[in-house]
């Protein structure tokens, strides 16, 4: 391959712009429990702002040649491709970005934009010389193995790279265990499986050892498959790599089945969830249905938000309630939910309820005088929600002799997430693992890639990991929710307006929205000072 000397135009920053605020220096990710992290000081994630008309701002991704300028680049092997050679414009503009808000006035500010993702006219890597590695961290969700497979295949076909290899068991495998080669031909079948190929853990990391495995090794391009937690670790990780001065590209993939990672329009794996969640909600509902005062209960995933709740009960139509953790509801007295399911079942004789396992936290550890928890990677252990609530419910109808119940409990939790990934979030991570690898070869690096508002874009870590992601209760979709069940919002009327305050506050300093609705399409809102989605 021919090497052309120092940075070619293509691949940097775009001319016409002001440099608004570049390398301004954001604090490092706070390392969690149990999470050791170097002292990366000074080397600490630097802002990239660059300026345009109109209020124009790029919110751009670090480079190698940020640290490294004198890296030589190549033209892009995709130009010999036969299969891209028909696109009639397959490398992506060097000034082509992504707008963060697509809702907009007349007089609107043109507002934050994210480096469009895609491939490059010219890359910083040639293909023989890259050492690729996958490593999969926190949780499972469906999609994962697809991702993995799409790495591979797409390294190796787009760019002709042969050396790939899988980390075994999360963070702590960089440095505990042997790492598994992977081949278009060992992954070929994996996306029609549950899980992840390559084992996952929580805890573990270990930043120091982890970027000497990089350098030991002589890995030169790393994808971090994980939740938020996974991308705080993937950002120390990069911090440690550029104060080493190591040419190797730290790429970060979003997963998360609770939807709950800010910025992006949705994780992958999430649909599959809220379709696998149906399967669940009609058996509560067919049994409740033939039964004489029948409740069907199920507890779905949602630690801290209840996306999956919130979509499945849209999806079904079949929900009496909905119980989320961003909305706060009570059991007992006037506008309670045991006064609620009463009234449901006089009237219908029949009720299934939805809850996600992070609501109602807090009444439960009242109850129960519970010391708090932690898994290893330091998130709060979760009291089992469904199984407290089932039983409240029965307390409550015991009491009422002349009104007897039939409650089954139904909990699918990890049904929901172990399944493997339906036809389009394949098609989502394949698009996401393509655009992670282009951006890799373009020598971009400290990013995750992800959708915003339907096109790939490259994200500086700290925007994604600065909040996360929650139902906010003040917009339309919850009021779909509301009104599709015909549940109480549990709020008195003093708090609504507290809330529409906060949440005001919040739209004129966190996000450009002109006016809010909570989906996972789109991103956008707010709630106890997250960002959530539309
Ligand atoms: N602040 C942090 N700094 C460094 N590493 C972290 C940090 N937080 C979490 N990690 C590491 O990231 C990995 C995954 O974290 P976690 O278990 O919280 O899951 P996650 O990525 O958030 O996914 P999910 O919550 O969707 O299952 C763990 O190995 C953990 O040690
Ligand atoms: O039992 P595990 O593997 O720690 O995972 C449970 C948690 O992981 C998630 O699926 C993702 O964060 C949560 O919904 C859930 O609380
Ligand atoms: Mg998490």
């Amino acid at each position: 391959m021919e090497a052309v000397g120092v940075a070619p135009a293509p691949v940097a920053a775009p001319v016409k712009k002001k440099l608004l605020d570049l390398e301004k220096p954001f604090p490092a990710a706070a390392a969690a429990n149990g999470a050791k992290a170097s002292p990366a000081g000074k080397w600490a994630m630097k802002k990239k702002l660059v300026g345009g008309d109109a209020g124009y701002v790029l919110e751009d991704v670090p480079h190698l040649t940020d640290y490294l300028p004198e890296l030589p680049t190549f033209p892009n092997p995709l130009q010999d491709n036969p299969a891209y050679s028909v696109v009639k414009q397959y490398f992506v503009n060097p000034d082509d970005t992504v707008t963060q808000k697509i809702v907009v006035h007349k007089t609107s500010a043109r507002g934050t934009h994210f480096r469009r993702a895609g491939p490059r006219q010219r890359v910083y890597f040639q293909s023989d010389e890259v050492n690729a590695a996958i490593v999969t961290c926190g949780g499972l969700c469906p999609g994962l193995n697809t991702v993995v497979r799409e790495l591979v295949c797409g390294l190796y076909d787009m760019y002709g790279v042969t050396s790939v290899v899988g980390i075994e068991g999360g963070y702590k495998g960089f440095y505990s265990k042997n790492t598994i080669p992977l081949t278009p031909k060992s992954v070929n079948d994996i996306h029609k499986r549950g899980g992840t190929v390559l084992g996952t853990s929580r805890g573990g990391h270990d930043t120091a050892k982890i970027v000497d495995c990089l350098q030991d090794r002589g890995i030169n391009q790393v994808y971090i498959i994980g939740g938020d937690g996974t991308q705080k670790g993937a950002s120390v990780i990069y911090e440690e790599v550029r104060r080493r001065g190591l040419k190797c590209s730290v790429v970060g993939i979003p997963k998360t089945i609770d939807n709950d990672i800010a910025v992006i329009d949705k994780s992958f794996g999430f649909d599959t969830a809220v379709e696998e969640a149906q399967r669940a909600i009609n058996a509560a509902h067919v049994e409740a249905e033939s039964a004489e005062n029948g409740i069907g209960v199920v507890k779905l995933m949602g630690r801290n938000s209840g996306f999956i709740a919130m979509y499945a009960t849209l999806a079904s139509r079949d929900v009496d309630c909905c119980l989320i953790p961003e909305s706060p509801f009570y059991l007992e007295g006037k506008g309670g939910l045991l006064e609620f399911i009463e009234r449901r079942l006089k009237d219908n004789g029949h009720m299934a309820i939805v809850v996600a396992e992070g609501a109602g936290q807090d009444l439960i550890a009242k109850s129960m005088n519970f010391v708090d928890t932690q898994d290893a990677s330091g998130n709060k252990l979760l009291l089992d929600v469904g199984l407290w609530l089932s039983q409240k419910i029965k307390d409550h109808f015991k009491k009422k002799p002349h009104f007897p119940i039939t409650l089954k409990y139904i909990d699918p939790t990890y049904m929901i997430r172990a399944v493997k990934s339906n036809a389009s979030d394949n098609v989502y991570c394949t698009l996401l693992a393509h655009s992670a690898l282009h951006g890799a070869m373009a020598g971009y690096t400290g990013f995750t890639v992800t959708p915003i508002n339907g096109r790939h874009a490259y994200i500086p870590f700290y925007r994604i990991t600065e909040k996360q992601n929650k139902v906010v209760i003040t917009d339309r979709m919850w009021a779909r929710v509301l009104c599709s069940t015909n549940q109480p919002c549990f709020l008195s009327h003093e708090d609504v307006e507290n809330m529409k305050h906060d949440d005001d506050e919040h739209h004129l300093h966190n996000t450009q929205l002109l006016e809010g609705e909570s989906s996972p399409m789109k991103n956008s809102a707010k709630c106890n000072g997250s960002a959530a989605v539309v």
